[in-house]
């Protein structure tokens, strides 16, 4: 079918983080089946850090992501199961098993300033006949033409398709389109673009069909906003909204609105929520996954986490920094009377 967009659910792996990396292989295998069946095309499953994220630092996996992999092809009739990967957090041989069992889709993310770490790893993958697709993390904290320079290396290792990723839920409507053009108009015929929103301001389906107008063809959600800090777009609402805008996705409405209801919800721990935590954290630029880092820091040290997510705003830290919301944690307890 021809779709004018293509959607990548991440509930399986932005997920994850939502999940504290606890996902079972009967939970991947029935969220896989439902999401194929109301005609997801692609479905990531890995840690929620990634190929090898499964640490004390980001939190142990209760399942081990291969075989959630192995799992998710098995399952999948129509969909391609993608996975992602940091590089220094997972390393090239995860890249080899991913695609030993089955995986087709390889996600290769940095922070948007690095995008030079990756290039081996895009032509690993290519070598090994996978799709490519690069992650430009917190997206936010560049500007556009800077931004369009690293998609140019993402492009240039082999990277089909470049993600403006917007890890904090920071980004505002024409900031989403601006930095979409700017790769567009950089890349050209060379890779597509693609756009990762978070719900932190309330804004991923809004700033995803902005980035679809940007010229964005690959637009990622997570089903029941099922990720870090409020969640993703949520895919059911964002396949919904293009409906009514004829925009083609694939994807079955009703299907979808059933899958987020009936199977992802009663995976979830709980709802992703808008609250407190996640306002300050699309407000003040936090990556997304340092919420529940927050949360447990805050109860260890009885301090205040919307005050360890300002702080850690204040710092710029970036995705691999979570030790470092430790020592924000301990100065604001020594502060404490
Ligand atoms: C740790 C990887 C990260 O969760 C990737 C991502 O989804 C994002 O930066 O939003
Ligand atoms: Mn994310």
């Amino acid at each position: 079918m021809t779709v004018d967009v293509r959607i990548t659910d991440s509930s399986l792996r932005d997920g994850s983080h939502a999940k504290r990396h606890q996902f079972t292989a009967e939970e991947v295998a029935s969220i896989v089946a439902a999401l194929d069946a109301a005609g997801v095309p692609v479905i990531e499953v890995t840690h929620g850090d990634g190929l090898g994220g499964s640490s004390f630092t980001y939190g142990l996996s209760r399942t081990p992501e291969q075989e959630l992999i192995s799992v998710a092809v098995r399952t999948a009739t129509r969909a391609k199961i993608a996975f992602l990967m940091l590089p220094g957090v997972g390393v090239i041989d995860d890249i080899r098993a991913a695609a030993g069992n089955g995986a087709s889709v390889c996600r290769i993310a940095t922070h948007c300033t690095e995008a030079d770490i990756a290039v081996q790893h895009f032509g690993l993958a290519r070598d090994l006949g996978l799709e490519t697709v690069g992650f430009l993390m917190m997206a936010h904290s560049l500007p556009p033409e800077r931004l369009a320079e690293q998609a140019r290396i993402m492009a240039d290792a082999g990277c089909q398709c470049v993600y403006v990723v917007d890890s904090a839920g920071a980004l505002v409507l024409d900031q989403v389109g601006d930095r979409v053009a700017a790769l567009v108009a950089e890349l050209g015929d060379a890779a597509q673009v693609g756009f990762h929103g978070h719900e932190n301001l309330g804004l991923g389906v809004a700033n995803s069909v902005l980035a679809y107008r940007a010229g964005a063809k690959q637009i990622d959600g997570s089903t029941r906003r099922f990720g870090a800090g409020a969640g993703n777009t949520p895919v059911e609402a964002f396949v919904g909204v293009c409906d009514k805008l004829g925009i083609r996705t694939g994807v079955d409405f009703f299907k979808i609105v059933d899958a987020a209801e009936d199977v992802v919800r009663p995976a979830m721990p709980d709802e992703c929520k808008l609250d407190r935590m996640a306002l300050i954290m699309g407000y003040a630029g936090v990556y997304s996954s340092f919420l529940l880092h927050a949360w447990s820091l805050a109860e260890r040290y009885q301090v205040s986490g919307a005050e360890i997510l300002v702080k850690a705003g204040e710092r710029r830290l970036v995705g691999g920094q979570e030790d470092q919301l430790i020592g924000i944690a301990r100065e604001l307890a020594l502060r404490t009377p």
